[in-house]
């Protein structure tokens, strides 16, 4: 039986880079997540431990804090273009880059008559996210926006029922039920000629939220298709959204062993299990996703 090496890449994930920006008493704040992985010429390096084409991933790791000293991090997407097309372009041995970033949003603490602009506190728990894959400038390149960890919550506008029966079937329909997800989402840009993407992220954002809020449920499957639907109808530079919606169910507690009637009022979250939903939703003319997703 011969053995053989199997696909590869290798890099430094997870550095956290923190960059402050000083406009006098004016600060803003950039808190990313970044994940480096390349591939390339690199079967010796497994096969015989020759590690000429390795570029160490601590320099990766450097590049991050040096790129956002030199360049500002603006926004995730042209950040990891940057980075992805740097290691790419700059080392023949690699072939590949894939740079994803998770950014953490802070908001400003304002206290009122303080000229003081130095406080923050962070946004809750949403954050946004971007995955570029560089071949090099000029060369295939994918690029995939997205957010995870927003939790939305409907207090009716929802109903379950019509499923199949079967002899393990306890769960009653319902033409009236709490619906609860948190949503990790990423939608696949049509090209790299995106060319605001703080607008395409506010706008993708808003267009999942409107859905969802907008959208009568009969399952948590129907909501997620209306979401990625109303995303690529209104976003014409994106031609796929993937999302994965866990079911954050919210039970009726049964309030008579005290006395009390429970008119939809009171539940209890339960944390797991929990169904999970997941699908995609693209557009009829979506190009070949390449490599946009590994
Ligand atoms: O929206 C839902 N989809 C399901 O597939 C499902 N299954 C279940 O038990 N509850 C729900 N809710």
């Amino acid at each position: 039986m011969s053995i053989v090496l199997g696909p590869n890449r290798y890099g430094k994930a997870e550095t956290r880079v923190v960059r402050v920006d000083r406009d006098g008493p004016v600060h803003s704040l950039k808190d990313l997540n970044v994940s480096v992985a390349l591939a390339g010429d690199l079967d010796e390096v497994f096969l015989s431990g020759d590690n000429a084409p390795v570029l160490p991933t601590d320099s990766q790791k450097n590049t991050v804090f040096a790129f956002a000293r030199k360049h500002g991090i603006g926004e995730i997407e042209d950040f990891a273009f940057l980075l992805a097309r740097h290691f790419a372009d700059s080392q023949p041995t690699i072939h590949h880059a894939r740079v994803e970033i998770e950014e953490y949003a802070w908001e400003r603490v304002v206290v009122p008559g303080s000229e003081e602009r130095h406080s923050f506190v962070r946004a809750g728990t949403e954050i946004r996210t971007a995955l570029v894959h560089s071949e090099g400038t000029g060369a295939a390149e994918t690029v995939v926006s997205g957010l995870k960890n927003l939790v939305v919550l409907n207090s009716t506008a929802s109903e379950f029922h019509g499923y199949i029966e079967d002899e393990y079937t306890t769960l009653p329909p319902t033409r009236d039920r709490v619906l609860a997800t948190e949503v990790t989402a990423r939608w696949r840009h049509r090209d790299t000629a995106t060319a605001d993407y703080a607008e395409s992220f506010r706008e993708t954002r808003r267009c999942l939220l409107e859905a969802f809020a907008g959208t009568y449920s009969l399952s948590l499957q129907q909501t997620l298709y209306a979401m990625g639907r109303k995303a690529l109808t209104e976003r014409p530079e994106l031609c796929e959204v993937r999302m994965a919606m866990p079911n954050k169910h919210h039970f009726d507690v049964d309030l008579s062993p005290f006395g009390l009637d429970n008119p939809n009022e009171v539940f209890l979250a339960a944390d797991r299990p929990y169904g999970l939903i997941e699908g995609t939703v693209l557009t009829g003319d979506a190009p070949d996703a390449s490599f946009a997703w590994n």
